[in-house]
This record gives structure tokens, sequence and C-alpha cells, in this order.
């Protein structure tokens, strides 16, 4: 484990250590059992010295005391000199009675060596004496036998041998000692020095996967465990630092999704330690004020609060204060500040207690409302106002209308509200498209807009329908009417100015209603119900001028208002049916085929006439189905008739096409079906269209066209010459016939402008190989004059009128009767 390993000095080592230990308690030990040892043999030693001398004195004590007795020196010298039996005998003496001595000896000092623990022993000698008797009870003495041991001399050999003994003990003890610390050293000291020196090539932050490897022959002792333990320990240890490092590599994943989230929301988000430092930021905060995310992190919030607006920056600094002793989140539903380009933004704000780096903190998420703000606003002003021209709608025109109307009742100040609407707009819509008429409907609310005051309101209440309230005209009724006719004068004028659009001059009449207010109780709806009524007077009055409302008025409007809900009825009450008038081949008189005309027969009303209901089912929308209906019931006829021989396959039905049937995308499709349900050749039927339905998405109209066509269905253009349509868009479509409107045919004899027209008319039809019929064909002579200028197929009263289904098949009947008879 590298530098975290000690290795010790030799004197620290443990084996070292434990060979010193082991020395002096080897020492101590042998000195003790072999100082016992020779203690207990210097006993025996002392015993068996005391005996032997114990058993010279006996032996010689008779004698001695003989010798005493008896005076005999001689026998006193023997003894002595007996005596001397031991080398350790130094002194030998037989003693009278008066303490003289009969006979003594001392031993040569040569004997005596020098030892090293002479000195050790302070009384050398040793006395010994028996009192020398007469009798046996020893009860008469008279002399005493004296001995002088040498001790040193006594006990040489034992000290000898006590000596050996003890070398003999420490050296043995030191021997077992040494092999005892060689095999320690090998059995202990040499596998643990290994197994430390393996731990430190393990590298303790990083095992990576190295192990101790267990001293060879220690697999089953205690060495085996400690290093097994080691490696388990070092197991755990890589299992910490692979959990560790998986863990750290987790929290920093984790961080980095969390810095990648924050810094891809759209929102602002940072936190603020208690003091208001801002510990962590996002990009787009930062961003916000021009700055980087490290620029930002750890700056005081002052950076940041200085682009508030000061009531924001209050607002903000007392809700952190108050999240952070409250510990729960607040919401600022919206606050101004100042990017560091001067650009207002709102600000929706959260704000939340958190715990940051074990830190009470807060977490503040603020979303831009700004754009939200913005489209708040966009689509108030677009709930209130008219998209096309900007101006307000009908909610908010009844709105301001009631206001003034309010005001007026307090004030006594009379107003007038006037209604617009273009004459023959739908024309110009139709003829030169919706663009065209957008822009028409742009320019006129801006002419009406420059005429007004600017406390007036204009309005547009849908389609060409403009409004017009002018509040505080006065007070005097005939002036205030005075007031407003000229107003509304003026209002007339700048619409009848002519219009430049898409490279055409148009001139564009309107019809005018006008409505006093207040009127009584009138409520603001019926004031504009009123001034409603009143330019539907100016339309039925040929339109182009203006009229004031009065109360006679009222029930025209309610008429229409009848029709409306009569017509909702009409189709499933059956209450429509077809009129067919024939078309006729001047050349040989022959019926060659009929236009089927819509009737609506009224419960009450009786048959009213198309140019009555057939605008009104188109403002409705009901138009649509109304011409499905006429479409299925002409097919019906027709294989009613071919049935019963009255049709054939070589005549064509003319069937009016209204522009919103042809624009509906299955159009085609109701065609197709209504010609293949009744089982008629498609070549039986021609669709009439205007040219307004045509010019308005030509290619889309091409397109459509072509398809019908190619089912075998041909196209007439009805009304020609009445629009803007020019020769190049006639060109382009896939038409077969050229029906001439019956306003040029009505005055062929009296008009020569009518004539010529219908003379271009005609050449044109020809040059594009287009048959021609011509419309409203009432006298001989606009025949003729047709015939002569080519036009060969007619329609119209001169002939016959539109004729009831069963008049009209009694005419088919009769009339090819006669003519095949001819
Ligand atoms: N979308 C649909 N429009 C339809 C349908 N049926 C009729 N119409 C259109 O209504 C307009 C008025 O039609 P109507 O009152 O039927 O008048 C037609 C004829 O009666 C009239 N006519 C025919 N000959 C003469 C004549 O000699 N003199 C005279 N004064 N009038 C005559 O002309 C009308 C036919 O016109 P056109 O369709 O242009 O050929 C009219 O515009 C119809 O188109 C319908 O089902 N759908």
């Amino acid at each position: 484990m590298h530098s975290s390993v000690y290795k010790p000095k030799f004197l620290q080592r443990l084996s070292f250590r434990l060979a010193r230990s082991g020395v002096i308690l080897a020492l101590v030990v042998s000195l003790v059992t072999s100082g016992y040892q020779v203690y207990l043999d210097f006993q025996d030693e002392r015993r068996s010295l005391d005996n032997s001398i114990e058993r010279v004195m006996d032996a010689s004590k008779f004698a001695a005391s003989r010798a005493v007795h008896t005076l005999d020196y001689n026998l006193a010298n023997e003894v002595v000199n007996g005596m001397f039996v031991y080398d350790f005998v130094t002194y030998v003496a037989i003693i009278d009675e008066l303490g003289n001595p009969l006979a003594e000896r001392s031993s040569e000092p040569a004997r005596q060596n020098a030892h090293w623990y002479d000195s050790l022993i302070s009384n050398r000698t040793r006395r010994m004496e028996t009192q020398l008797e007469t009798d046996a009870l020893g009860s008469d003495v008279y002399g005493l036998l004296r001995m002088e041991l040498d001790l040193v001399l006594a006990y040489e050999s034992f000290v000898d041998r006590a000596l050996s003994t003890l070398a003999l003990g420490i050296g043995k003890n030191f021997i077992l000692t040494l092999l005892f610390l060689a095999v320690f050293y090998r059995l202990v000291t040499k596998p643990l020095t290994l197994v430390s020196t393996s731990l430190d090539d393990i590298d303790a932050n990083n095992p990576d996967g190295q192990r101790l490897p267990i001293p060879r022959g220690h697999e089953k002792d205690e060495l085996g465990l400690l290093t097994n333990n080691i490696n388990v320990y070092l197991n755990s240890v890589e299992k910490l630092i692979n959990d560790n490092s998986r863990a750290r590599y987790q929290v920093e994943e984790s961080y980095n999704n969390m810095r990648r989230l924050i810094d891809n929301l759209p929102h602002m988000i940072y936190v603020k330690d208690s003091s208001g430092r801002l510990v962590l930021v996002n990009k787009t905060f930062a961003r916000a004020f021009q700055l980087d995310v490290d620029e930002l992190t750890g700056e005081h919030q002052t950076v940041i609060l200085d682009h508030y607006e000061e009531k924001s920056r209050e607002l903000i600094v007392e809700a952190d204060n108050k999240v952070l002793a409250d510990q729960e989140s607040l919401f600022i539903p919206e606050f101004e500040w100042v990017d560091p380009a001067g650009n207002y933004t709102a600000m929706e704000l959260r704000i939340l207690p958190l715990e940051f780096r074990g830190e009470p903190a807060i977490l503040s998420v603020g979303v831009d409302i700004t754009e939200r703000k913005r489209n708040q606003a966009r689509m108030q002003h677009m709930a209130y106002h008219d998209p096309l021209t900007d101006l307000p709608n009908r909610h908010l025109f009844l709105d301001r209308l009631d206001q003034s109307l309010r005001r007026a009742i307090r004030s006594g100040q009379l107003g007038a509200l006037v209604f617009v609407d273009l004459d023959n707009f739908k024309n110009i819509n139709d003829s030169l498209g919706h663009s065209a008429g957008d822009t028409l409907l742009r320019q006129a609310a801006g002419r009406l807009r420059e005429v007004v005051r600017s406390e007036d309101t204009v309005a547009r209440l849908g389609g060409d329908e403009f409004v017009i309230c002018m509040s505080d005209l006065g007070s005097d009724p005939d002036e205030v009417t005075l007031l407003a006719n000229q107003r509304t004068e003026e209002l007339h004028h700048t619409l009848s100015e002519p219009f430049f659009i898409s490279g055409h001059r148009l001139l564009v009449t309107a019809s005018l209603g006008v409505a006093l207010f207040p009127d009584g109780d009138t409520s603001a709806s019926e004031l504009l119900r009123n001034a409603d009524t009143a330019m539907y007077q100016a339309k039925a009055r040929g339109k182009d001028t203006y009229i004031q409302f009065e109360q006679s008025m009222a029930e025209a409007t309610t008429f229409r208002l009848t029709m409306e809900s009569d017509l909702r009825n009409a189709l499933d009450r059956e209450q429509f049916f077809l009129t067919y008038q024939p078309q006729v081949d001047a050349a040989t008189n022959r019926i060659i085929g009929a236009e089927a005309l819509l009737r609506w027969h009224h419960p009450v009303r009786g048959v009213v006439s198309p140019v009555e209901f057939i605008p009104v089912l188109e403002g409705m929308g009901l138009i649509v189905k109304v011409g499905e209906w006429t479409l299925r019931a002409a097919c019906r006829a027709v294989r009613d008739w071919m049935d019963r021989g009255l049709w054939t396959d070589s005549m064509v039905l003319g069937i009016n096409v209204s522009p919103q049937q042809f624009s509906q995308p299955e159009f085609f499709d109701q065609v197709r079906q209504a010609i293949d349900d009744a089982g008629i050749p498609a070549r039986c039927i021609d669709l009439e269209i205007t040219e307004g339905m045509v010019i308005n998405e030509v290619e889309e109209t091409i397109i459509r066209m072509n398809q019908i066509r190619e089912f075998g269905v041909t196209f007439s253009i009805d009304d020609f010459g009445t629009g803007y349509s020019s020769l190049s868009y006639l060109k382009r479509l896939p038409l077969d016939v050229l029906k001439v409107d019956q306003s040029f045919v009505r005055d062929l004899s009296t008009d020569s402008n009518d004539a010529a027209i219908v003379e271009t008319i005609l050449a044109m039809a020809r040059h594009l190989k287009l048959e021609t019929i011509a419309e409203g064909v009432e006298l001989e002579e606009q025949l003729e004059f047709l015939k002569s200028k080519g036009c060969n197929r007619y329609q119209g009263y001169y002939f016959s009128p539109p004729l009831r289904v069963e008049e009209f098949e009694a005419l088919l009947k009769n009339h090819q009767h006669i003519t095949e008879t001819l």
C-alpha cells in the first residue's frame, strides 16, 4: 500500500525485539533454574562435607581422648596426621584440659589455590571442635579435638560444578532461544514481511484486482487467515471504491443531466443562498443579462436587482425573505424588469424554499411572459376586432353603441348609427377573386375611418357590411337629422370614388341606412337592426343611396327574417321544385335540351322567384344543400324522360351551379353520384357556371372542370359579358357552351352597343370553337339578328317560358312529334 506502509528499522523489527526479549528471558530463566539447581547442590555438598568431617572427627575422637588421657604425644600426632584425609583440612589440633595443644598440624600453604571468588567469602575458615571425654557418658571432659577447614578448598569442585551448570543452562537456553528465533523468523517474521511488502505494492486507492499471495505453507494457519482477511478487506475496499466511483459517476451524470436540462429550459432558473448570493444559475438566466453562467455564479443578487423596476425589486426581496422565513413557496404572477438592451420584459416568478449544499437557499423559476402577454393582448384585440380591416367587430361595436346610447340618454345629446353595405360586392368578389374583394374591403374601411371624427366608431360586421356610430351630434332632433344626413352623404360619397385594385379601376356604390338614437327605449341591437332595415330599403330603392330609418321599414326586415326562417325548412318540407325552359335549335326548330330552373312553393306566398330566394339561400349557406337536391332532381327527371322516350341521349339539360356549391371539395363526387344513381349518360348534363366563379382561383377551377368533363359532363358559361372576366380567362377554361346573357339580347334591336357586344361575343365563341346559346329571346327580330350572326340555339319566352315538369313533358311529346312529322 505504497507510502502508507511503515518500514521498520532493524532494531524495531519484530524478530529483533523478540530475540532481545527471548535472550533476556532465557538468561533470567537459566539463572533462576540453574541457580536453584546450584543451591540444591550446595545444600547436598554442605551436608556431605559435614558428614565427612563428622565421620573423621568421630573416628579420631576415641584415639584423641586416649592420647590426651594418656598424654601420648605420638598417638596424638598420629591422630592429627590421620585427620588430614581431605585437602581442605587446614588445621587439626588435640588440646588438653589446660588448653595446650598436645598435637597440632596445619596444611601447607602451597595447596591453597587462589580463586576469583576468594574475596567474595568473608570467613573462609571453618572451625569444628569436639570435646574429649573419659567415659562414654561424657561426664568427665578433659580436652578438645579441634579441626579447621578451608571452605574454599572444600567447595572448590562444587563451585566448578555449579559454574558449569550455570554456563550450561544459560548456553542451552540461549541456543534454544536462537533456534526458536530462527524458526519464528521463518514462520512469522519473514512471511509477515512478505505480506507487508505485497501489501505495499497494492494501491489502496485502486487495488485493481491485486490481492496478497498467501505465503507458502501458511494456508491454514493464522497468517493465512490474516492474509485471507486482508484480501477480503481488499475486496470490500475495491467494492467500496467501485461503488463509490459508480456513485460519483452517477452523481456527476445526474448533475450534468440536470445542468443540460436547466440550461436548455426556456425558463430562467437560479438559486440564491440566504445572503442573496447566486449559487446556481442556468444559461437562460445568464443570457438575459448578457453574461455567461460562470460570470454570474457566485455574484451577489444586486448585480441583477439593478435591472429591476424599483417596485419589482422590493417585491422580490420581500418575497425571498418570506420564502426563507416561512419555508413555503410563493408565486409572483407578474413583475417587470428591463434587460441590458433596455427592453421591458414581463416575468412570472415562482420562488421555492430549498436546501443547497446543506444551507437554506431559495430556488427561483422565472418565465418570460412578454410574448404570452402580447398574445393575450393580440387575442383580446382579435376577439374584438375584424382581422381583415382591424376595425372593431360586432361584439365591440355593440358594446360601444350601448355605451353611447346610455350616454345619450343621460346627456340628451343625440347620435346616429349608419349601416353601410357595398352594392354588388359579390360580383367583384366572384369576378376578381377574394383577395381583390379583401383589398376593396380594406380600402373601404380606410376611407370610412378617414371621413368620421376620431370619437366615432367604425366597425365591420362581416362581409361588405360596415357600421358607424356617431355620438353627440346635438340635442335638436331636426338639426341632428340634418347633420346625420350630411355625415352619411360624406360616407356615401367617399365610397363612390373609384377604387384601384389589381390594375382594375372599380366603381363601387353603397347603400346606407341611418338610425338616430336614442329612440325611445330601443336597445343597441334593436338600433342596429333598424339601421340595417333602412339600408335594405336603400337597396330596394335601387341601391347607391342612403335612407333614414322609419318605423314602417321594420316590416321589411321582418319579412327577410321570416323568409330565412321559412327557407330553413323548405327542403325538408319538399317545397322546392324544378321548372324546365326548353332550348331550341333555330335551324331545325327542334328542342335540343332545356335549363332546369329552381322554384320555391311557399305555403302562403305561392311560387317564389329564385331571384328573391337564391341570394338569401346563398347568404345562409343553404345553397349547397339545395344545389345538390337540384342536381339529383334534374338527373332523375332526365332518367324518367329517357325511360318514357321523351329524351334522347343527344339532348342536354342545363343545371345552374352556384359558386359556393362549385367550391365544395366534394362537388365532383356529388355530380358523379347524381348521374350514376340516375343511370343517365353524363353528356346529357351541362353545368352552367358564372364568370365570377371561374375567375376566383382559376387554376383550381380548371382542374375541377377538367375532372368533371372527363366524366362526360359539359360546361356552359352563364351570363357571359356581365362580369369582369376577360378573353384570357375564357381561353383557358375547358368550356363547351357560351350563353349570351339576356341583358344584351333584350335591347338588341334598339341598342347598337348591345348588338355589337352580342356580335363580338358570338365571334369570340366561334374563335374558341364554343357552342352558343342566346338567353332571353322574346322577339322574332332578336332571333333573326342572332341567326344572322351565326347563333342558332336559343332559349326564351319566344319559344317557351320555364315550364312545370308535366307541361314540359307535354311540350316534349307534342313538339318533337310535330317537328318529326314536319
Ligand atoms: N344557383 C342556381 N341558380 C338558379 C337556379 N334556378 C334558377 N337560378 C337562377 O336564378 C335566376 C333567376 O332565374 P329565373 O327566375 O328562373 O329566370 C330564368 C328565366 O325564367 C329567365 N328567362 C328565360 N327566358 C326569358 C325571357 O325571354 N325573358 C325574360 N325576361 N326572362 C327570361 O331567365 C333566367 C335564366 O337565366 P340563366 O340562369 O342565367 O340562364 C337566374 O340567374 C338563374 O340562373 C338553380 O337551381 N340554382
